[in-house]
């Protein structure tokens, strides 16, 4: 038995520090971004299995190899609820720019599961949930951790490490974060290659720099946690000095993150794979923030968002 109407929502993230260390088992901190949101509709059809999205319409076996995560995670949902005979037609509506670091794949993948377990009037547990989403990310991320699936399904900030669904944290912070992208499509799935690479080749410099990462994480939860807004920046500017030397940052990221901290920012770093994609940086005010992002776009950012860091709190 199906409903009229299965809908299923997300929104984008943005690590605040561990991208690429929580690969090899160190901890992250994530926030979700909920005014970025991602919602994918399903409606009975009369004919086939259909899907409407940025990238393609059409049947979904058709799916461009640019959506192969998304093919196979359907295919998945489709057997999951012996659905082959069913006609339906699945609309995916993304406010977020995808390969910048935000995770949108992993949104994508998140609210597609839950409109299917919403159609088909399904209970779905978050560990469920992971796992499904999981099928996506393997396809279209190499390695992936899990953190991105975590926080795009997460209402709150969340503490995480490899294997495991993530823990809320408190924030208490008077800051605001700007977020820039560079315009330069995000390669995480190279970068990730270049940290194993420079693993092979020089592997007691790559692994001082991912346990570094580690340490910094640890140290910002408690930051996070005590309001220590200065010490924290410091921290994010530590962070970006790692993330350099393991490669992962570029020429456009550090010019961004440059003018952020020559106009006052009290930190500044990329987010996510890196290799192009966003960067942030934390203000104490919001005017700070505003007048920031202003800068940040008269010097070649594309699009830049706002988030206070004192609001993404409350219960999963
Ligand atoms: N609006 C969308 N509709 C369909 N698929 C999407 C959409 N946004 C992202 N995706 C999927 O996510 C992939 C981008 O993932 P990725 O390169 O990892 O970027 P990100 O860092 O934003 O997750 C796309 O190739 C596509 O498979
Ligand atoms: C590099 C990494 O740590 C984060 C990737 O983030 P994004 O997909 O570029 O948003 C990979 C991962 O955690 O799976």
């Amino acid at each position: 038995m199906v409903k009229e109407q299965g809908i299923g929502t997300s929104h984008a993230k943005i690590i605040l520090m561990g991208e690429h260390s929580v690969v090899y088992g160190q901890p992250a901190i994530a926030l979700p971004l909920p005014d970025v949101k991602l919602t994918v509709t399903l409606t009975p059809s009369d004919q086939g299995q259909t899907v409407t999205s940025r990238y393609f319409t059409g049947d979904w076996h058709d799916l461009p190899p640019v959506m192969q995560g998304v093919r196979q995670l359907i295919a998945t949902l489709v057997e999951h609820f012996d659905g082959n005979a069913d006609c339906w037609h699945l609309n995916i509506d993304s406010q977020l720019p995808a390969e910048r670091g935000m995770g949108s794949s992993a949104a994508t993948a998140v609210a597609i599961v839950r409109a299917f377990f919403d159609y088909y009037d399904t209970p779905l547990s978050r560990h469920e949930l992971l796992a499904l989403a999981d099928v996506e990310e393997q396809i279209t991320h190499r390695s992936p951790s899990g953190l991105d699936a975590a926080t795009v399904s997460s209402k709150t900030p969340l503490y995480y490490i490899k294997g495991h669904e993530g823990t809320p944290i408190p924030m208490n912070l008077q800051a605001t974060m700007v977020i820039a992208d560079t315009g330069v499509k995000g390669a995480t799935k190279e970068a990730i290659m270049a940290v194993q690479e420079l693993l092979k080749a020089d592997h007691e410099h790559a692994q001082t720099h991912i346990e570094h990462l580690g340490q910094l994480v640890d140290n910002s939860r408690q930051f996070l946690a005590k309001g220590e807004v200065f010490k924290l920046g410091t921290t994010l500017n530590a962070a970006q000095q790692d993330l350099q030397a393991l490669q992962v940052s570029d020429a456009q990221l550090d010019h961004l993150i440059d003018v952020a901290i020559h106009h006052g920012a009290l930190g500044a770093k990329l987010t996510g794979g890196g290799r192009g994609g966003c960067m942030f940086a934390i203000t104490r005010t919001a005017l700070g923030a505003r007048k920031l992002a202003a800068i940040l776009k008269d010097n070649s950012a594309r699009q830049t968002w706002i988030q206070p860091l004192d609001t993404t709190r409350g219960e999963n």
